[in-house]
């Protein structure tokens, strides 16, 4: 049995994460946490997230090393904000829990501590920025026709719900690195235009935010050249897409002893090349 625990417990991704690992036979969760002083503190998690008691009281982030002392998970997953991630890494990792990390929006001197917390500890993770299956196989179509039309114009245009808190989302940036990394051309990255911007150069990678009502998260990538283009899309329409695949990349994590993976790795994606 995979024991886990959830960090966000009670968000939008954390309260359906707890609601799916609860209907699998192979893994239980035994701690959840919110922040610290949240009103609901000590109270049922299942009868929190509405399906009935599981015998897991909610625990507050600032008890995190002394709930995974007691309840000894294999995998914390952490779905909250970038700077309580890297503090829930550190604590996680030197108790020497695996990780299953969905948190975007981090600079890159937060994704360089969560880096040296897991390595230094000797822990295991998956880092994704996106967990739907459907995105990874987007990420993929995306090598291909960076290979292919890496010289075309190319723009990013992501968009989500009013409560997201971070922009550009995290698979807008990973779409704009594969796209770089796969093109064969200088790439930069432009986010939004204003202005009298001139004109547009080839080595533009334009990354575009847009936030509103209840979307849950769709991806578009334009590839646009002379006379014609490819609009490649994602669109996400229930959580539970992400939800899957953070089932997947438990079940991966509690198998590896140390290593940081993404779910590239998690997908077995990493053998298809173009
Ligand atoms: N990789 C992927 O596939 C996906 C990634 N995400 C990412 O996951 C993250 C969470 O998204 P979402 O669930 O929509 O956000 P929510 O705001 O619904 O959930 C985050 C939860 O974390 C809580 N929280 C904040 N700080 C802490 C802390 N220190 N300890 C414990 N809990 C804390 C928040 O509490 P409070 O509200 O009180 O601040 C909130 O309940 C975002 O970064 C998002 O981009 C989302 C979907 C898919
Ligand atoms: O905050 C969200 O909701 C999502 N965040 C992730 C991101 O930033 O890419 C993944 C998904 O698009 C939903």
């Amino acid at each position: 049995m995979i024991k886990v625990a959830i960090t966000g417990a009670l968000g939008r991704m954390g309260s359906n994460i707890i609601k799916t690992i609860n209907q699998q036979d192979d893994m239980k969760v035994v701690a959840a946490f919110e922040v610290p002083n949240h009103p609901k503190k000590g109270e049922d998690v299942g009868k929190l997230i509405g399906i009935g008691e599981i015998g897991v009281p909610l625990s507050t982030s600032d008890e995190l090393d002394a709930v995974l002392k007691e309840t000894k998970p294999d995998v914390l997953v952490d779905f909250t904000i970038a700077s309580a991630c890297v503090e829930n890494v550190k604590i996680a990792s030197k108790n020497g829990v695996k990780l299953v990390i969905g948190t975007t929006g981090f600079t890159e001197e937060q994704k360089a501590e969560i880096e040296k917390a897991i390595k230094e500890n000797n822990v295991s993770a998956v880092i994704s920025q996106n967990f739907a299956i459907g995105v990874n196989i987007f990420f993929k179509t995306l090598e291909f026709l960076a290979k292919k039309l890496g010289d075309y114009d190319i723009e990013i245009v992501e968009m989500h719900h009013r409560h997201k808190k971070d922009a550009p989302s995290g698979t807008a940036l990973r779409a704009a690195e594969i796209i770089k990394a796969n093109r064969g051309i200088e790439s930069v990255f432009v986010y939004g235009r204003q202005g009298m911007t001139g004109e547009r150069k080839k080595e533009e990678i334009g990354i575009h935010a847009l936030r509103g009502g209840d979307v849950v998260g769709d991806h578009t990538v334009i590839f646009a050249g002379d006379g014609e283009r490819i609009e490649l899309t994602h669109r996400a329409s229930s959580r539970q897409a992400f939800v899957n695949g953070v089932i997947l990349a438990i079940r991966f994590i509690a198998e590896k002893e140390n290593g940081i993976y993404n779910t590239f790795d998690v997908l077995g994606l990493n053998e298809i090349k173009f």
